[in-house]
């Protein structure tokens, strides 16, 4: 072995030996990084006795997709692993592109990993990925969870990713390829100066000339993502104290939370934001900022697809009416992400929010405790305009609804992630 291989290979072995997989899954795109990922894996996996399985995501974006897939079908064959394509067919037009593709090549690899039970998914982000992550998020005037960049291992869908290969430059793996004489696909796409990471790689170059090395960016994240954990843990501990749940809302204590240091009575609203309101994303800083100056003022606002309401002990936070109206489901699925509905069996019945004309129908719903706006945005079981069941409002005998993952859920949501 070369020196880099060496390097590689040792951080590698260093990195899994803390919980080792027994069936580990590796995504590979075909591209250097990945491919060099999985020639160190399948070393790695040999002496080991694990089970290495292999999955390439086509996200049905450039003719090349299905080439490169089968690039790496034949690699994985040659070093005898199973290997998989995962089809995207998804995108409808709408967002922005390469964010959807990301995220949906996320949700195929974990729905692959829940049904081939395997412990975790490996990806090949490198140093130099987690130094232009950085950058990037400068740009942006992140705060300690930005800069804190991409998480070495974390829990997402059901499912366990790992990126071993933090600690390891691209150049060492680019060499590591060259000297086992394994070849590898270009991404034309890492040339084009369209896109913010690929300007950002540029400026890295001119950054190193001051000492700013992608070695010493990626250690002011490792240092970020020390300071987030405690970061996460106080909020939890605080959170316990002045938060609770009720129903589908977040209440918290105004007088508890206004005593609070402002960054953790932020990430409380913040987490409070992400559980009721389901966006992936929370908003923008400035927006956050916004809302807790109005909470301050004793103002009700909407933000992220929940109301903020402020009533005289608490803050509720709870779902946005307008964010549901058109949300459907059938029963016995999830509704809006979290709530799951059960009672008798209804032919052609769905799940729909209350609303407005729901709620006029439920006489008793005030012995529920609730607000009206929170009642609007629960879950109802309607047959076309026929409210059958509205669990929360107290209407429909036998009916009832759960959230998923209970009232702990969202004290999970707080914990810390994992670095
Ligand atoms: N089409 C793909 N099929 C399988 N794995 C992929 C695919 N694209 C990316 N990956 C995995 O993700 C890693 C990072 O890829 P890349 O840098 O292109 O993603 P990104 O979009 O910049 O980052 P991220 O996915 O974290 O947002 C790759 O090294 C590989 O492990």
């Amino acid at each position: 072995m070369t020196a880099d291989a060496e390097t590689a290979f040792e951080k590698l072995t260093g990195f899994l030996a803390t919980s080792p997989p027994g069936r580990l899954g590796v995504a590979v795109s075909g591209g250097g990084d990945s491919v060099a990922l999985l020639l160190l894996l399948s070393d790695w996996a040999r002496a080991d006795g694990t089970e290495l399985a292999i999955a390439t995501v086509d996200h049905g974006l450039r003719p090349e997709a299905a080439q490169e897939a089968d690039f790496v079908a034949g690699l994985a064959a040659r070093l005898g692993h199973d290997h998989v394509t995962l089809r995207w067919e998804g995108w409808d037009g709408t967002g922005n592109l390469q964010d959807s593709a990301r995220r949906a090549r996320y949700g195929l690899l974990a729905s692959w990993a829940r049904e081939a039970q395997l412990d975790a998914v490996a990806l090949a982000h490198t140093r130099d990925d987690q130094a232009e992550t950085v950058v990037m998020q400068l740009r942006r005037a992140a705060g300690v969870d930005g800069l804190a960049a991409m998480p070495a291992r974390w829990w997402q869908e059901g499912c366990g990713f790992i990126r071993p290969l933090l600690g390891v430059g691209r150049d060492e793996l680019r060499n590591y390829l060259r000297d086992r004489g394994q070849a590898w696909i270009e991404d034309p796409s890492n040339a084009d100066r369209g896109f913010e990471r690929v300007r950002t790689r540029d400026a890295l170059a001119v950054l190193d000339g001051l000492g700013i090395t992608a070695k010493v960016l990626a250690q002011v994240a490792a240092h970020m993502a020390k300071a987030r954990e405690a970061l996460d843990w106080h909020a939890y501990l605080e959170a316990r104290v002045v938060t609770r749940v009720d129903r589908g809302d977040v209440v918290i204590d105004r007088k508890g939370w206004r005593a609070l240091n402002d960054e953790i009575a932020r990430r409380i609203i913040r987490a409070a934001l992400l559980w009721v309101g389901r966006a992936p994303y929370p908003p923008r800083r400035a927006k956050q900022e916004q809302l807790i100056e109005a909470v301050k003022q004793g103002t009700t606002v909407t933000l992220a697809g929940c109301l903020v309401r402020i009533e005289p002990e608490a803050i509720r936070i709870c779902r946005e009416a307008a964010a549901v109206t058109e949300l459907r489901a059938p029963l016995g699925e999830l509704w809006d992400g979290r709530w799951r509905v059960i009672g008798p069996v209804e032919e052609g019945a769905e799940l729909r929010a209350l609303g407005e004309d729901g709620l006029r129908q439920c006489l008793d719903w005030r012995e529920s405790g609730l607000p009206s706006s929170s009642l609007v945005a629960t879950p109802a079981v309607w047959r076309g305009g026929i409210l059958l069941a509205a669990p929360l409002a107290g209407f429909g005998p036998g009916w009832k609804a759960e959230l998923e993952g209970g009232a702990e859920g969202f004290f999970a949501t707080i914990l810390p992630r994992g670095n």
